[in-house]
């Protein structure tokens, strides 16, 4: 998508955060206490988080104190952005050397991940490849309904197991298939809700470890959805998450919901992880990858 369309997209879809970020209204007002802590509630409400935000506050407060807030300031503010950001290659995945490339998705249920998935598939279908998806929740058969319906509509094939199956076998299943065919990329639905955390953590492990004893060297990408409306608490989540199957990147859904997409820059930094795309509506088109400079720039607009 040329630019100028994704700039557009990222604004709408951002409008509710970028509403926190209109600074052009303290255009003026003197940079002194009272104002760093104006800025200061704006960020953390934007769920920018503890830590960056005391950052952006102190390099503020070092080199705009006593001065005027101006274009400057706000320049500065957008510059402390990108560089917790810390962006790299926007929406790039990682790809096997020999194929099948396998990512593996994870996330608590509601957190968009079956709707991720799909846009993904067709994303990836559109770029020439050929996909298989797994649909490892065999808890909720709707969940794996949900993935069927999402794969016809986008030409792909699916792998699913009966109710209540061993998700770990399902992913057996589509590795053989993805192998046997020569399949480009296999992507893998897990569950995200079990009676037990440990009991979710515990097959997420099992059904990496499936994966990486078939197709060595893979999964190729862990990639944890997040709810963006979530904010802090999507942090917890990653947390868990990570510690448990070692993520690789995030994808942080439904920014356009939420006046708290400031959360990128809180995952971002307390994570380390890399964010690959954000959803920014239901549609389609609605998952973009992740660009720091559009990101930031539409939150200012
Ligand atoms: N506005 C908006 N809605 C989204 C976005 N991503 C997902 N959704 C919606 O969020 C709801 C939950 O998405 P699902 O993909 O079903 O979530 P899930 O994590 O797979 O949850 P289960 O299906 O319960 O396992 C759906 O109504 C989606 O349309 C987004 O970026 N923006």
């Amino acid at each position: 998508m040329a630019i100028k369309g994704l700039f557009e997209r990222f604004k709408k879809g951002l409008a509710r955060t970028a509403q926190l970020f209109n600074f052009r209204t303290w255009f003026g007002r003197k940079v002194d206490q009272s104002f760093l802590d104006d800025l200061e509630a704006r960020l953390i409400q934007a769920d920018v988080g503890v830590a960056a935000t005391t950052r952006i506050i102190d390099r503020v407060r070092e080199a705009f104190a006593d001065k005027t807030a101006d274009e400057n300031l706000v320049n500065f503010v957008k510059g402390e952005l990108k560089g917790l950001l810390e962006d790299t290659t926007p929406g790039v995945l990682a790809t096997a050397a020999k194929k099948p490339t396998v990512y593996l998705i994870a996330g608590v249920n509601g957190s968009g991940k079956t709707t991720s998935i799909a846009k993904l598939a067709q994303r990836l279908k559109d770029q020439g490849n050929t996909l298989v998806l797994a649909a490892c929740d065999t808890f909720r058969a709707a969940a794996a309904d949900q993935l069927e319906i999402w794969a016809k509509r986008a030409g792909t094939e699916l792998v699913r197991g009966a109710s209540g199956a061993d998700p770990a076998s399902v992913a057996h299943d589509a590795c053989q298939r993805a192998v046997a065919r020569g399949i480009d990329i296999l992507i893998v639905d897990t569950a995200g809700r079990l009676h037990t955390q440990t009991h979710l953590m515990r097959e997420l492990e099992k059904i990496r470890n499936v994966i990486q004893r078939l197709i060595p060297g893979s999964p190729h990408e862990v990639l944890l959805v997040l709810d963006g409306t979530n904010g802090q608490n999507a942090i917890r989540q990653a947390e868990v998450f990570t510690k448990s199957i070692g993520c690789t990147g995030v994808i942080l859904t439904k920014l356009d919901g939420t006046a708290k997409g400031g959360v990128a820059v809180a995952v971002r930094q307390s994570m380390k992880l890399p964010i690959k795309f954000i959803g920014v509506g239901e549609g389609i088109e609605d998952l973009q990858p992740f660009d720091a400079d559009t990101f930031v720039e539409s939150l200012f607009e």
